[in-house]
């Protein structure tokens, strides 16, 4: 029997846009596959919103292609199965939100029976707030309704940029889970945030811009690397500082070794060995570089080079070892997400 390949959620390739005399982006290419939660992550101004809107057919490429579900983004239909949450949302102010979400099941053509409209606004958390127009919403619950609007049509994939910049930390573990179930039930996501923590917590896998080109692709295993292991060690002598490099790279961090471990993950072993070499054990605790460690790492070795890094070069730069600075870039980036904000077309693909 011929095996069925199915085709990715996204593909791009060699997507190119210029505003007036600024590249915004520059040679973006991509794949997202079906059922994966897929991460845009970069700074500001590094061209995601345009990549989005170029996806979805709201800003027109210079060059390059999109393929949206198998299909070719250039027919109209191929956004039939595509839920969009913008960057920048506003609802009819005068609507309520279960009319906003009638409209939209109006404007995407589907047959969404009214008890599953009702449960959409459910899972966002409006299910009380459904009969109250939307001019008297908070923005958080503007955004939440914004979620519904990309959800009701039970697409098989969505867009959601930024899809957390108003929302309380509740609001925003709300959509972790929303995000997860989706991803149970085989729907694609790509999402826009500047919420590090929140990408590395719901994303298989991860794209890098950074002045409107790749400059990382892949799964967060492959951009994390391996595990880290952190010890606190007293009387450590010859014998066990060679049974530690025996495990893996060692580097000294006050008073406790951090081993990046090669392949080992025998831990219990190795503290046995240890304890056996008369070594006094006090804390062993795990460590992971985070995301948030590795995208800086990435953005700081890319910024000032004029030609820009490959994408190979890009995945060997974030396979090298563990990021420096501890700066939280989650927060400063979320704090200056709100910056650089032009007028946007909006609306649901
Ligand atoms: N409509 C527009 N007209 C002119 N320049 C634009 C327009 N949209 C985007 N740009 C420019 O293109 C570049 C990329 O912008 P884009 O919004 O895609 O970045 P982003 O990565 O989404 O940024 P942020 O994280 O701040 O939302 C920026 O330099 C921006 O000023």
């Amino acid at each position: 029997m011929a095996e069925v390949i199915e085709s990715p959620a996204v593909w791009c390739s060699g997507l190119r846009k210029r505003y007036r005399k600024r590249v915004a982006v520059d040679g973006v290419s991509f794949t997202a596959r079906r059922g994966e939660v897929m991460g845009l992550l970069g700074p500001n101004g590094a061209g995601k919103t345009s990549v989005i809107k170029m996806l979805l057919g709201l800003v027109r490429p210079d060059a390059g292609e999109v393929m949206l579900l198998g299909r070719p983004a250039t027919e109209p239909g191929s956004r039939a199965r595509v839920g969009y949450l913008p960057e920048l949302f506003r609802y009819q102010p005068w609507l309520t939100a279960a009319e906003v979400l009638d409209l939209h099941v109006r404007l995407a053509g589907a047959a969404v029976p009214a008890a599953d409209r009702r449960e959409c606004l459910g899972l966002v958390g409006l299910a009380d707030r459904a009969g109250d127009r939307v001019g008297g919403f908070s923005k958080g619950m503007q955004q939440r309704l914004g979620l519904a609007v990309a959800l009701v049509a039970r697409p098989e994939l969505v867009v959601l940029d930024e899809p957390t910049s108003a929302l309380d930390p509740l609001g925003r573990a709300d959509v972790r889970d929303l995000l997860l179930s989706l991803k149970a039930r085989g729907v694609a996501v790509l999402l826009n945030s500047h919420l590090i923590g929140e990408v590395e917590r719901v994303c298989d896998r991860v794209v890098i811009l950074d002045h409107g080109r790749v400059v990382a692709d892949g799964t967060l295993a492959e951009l994390l690397g391996g595990q880290e292991l952190r010890l606190r060690l007293d009387d450590v002598g010859e014998a066990a500082e060679k049974r530690l490099a025996a495990a893996g790279v060692v580097t000294r961090e006050g008073d406790h070794f951090v081993v990046a471990l090669a392949g080992e993950r025998d831990v219990p072993e190795l503290v046995a060995d240890l304890v056996g070499l008369g070594v006094r054990v006090h804390a062993v605790e795990p460590g992971r570089v985070s995301l948030e460690e590795r995208l800086l790492d990435i953005l700081r070795g890319e910024h000032g080079s004029a030609a820009g890094v490959d994408q190979r070069a890009a995945q060997e730069d974030v396979a090298r070892a563990a990021g420096r600075d501890r700066r939280s870039f989650e927060e400063s980036a979320a704090g200056a997400a709100g910056g650089d904000r032009r007028s946007a077309e909006e609306g649901s693909a």
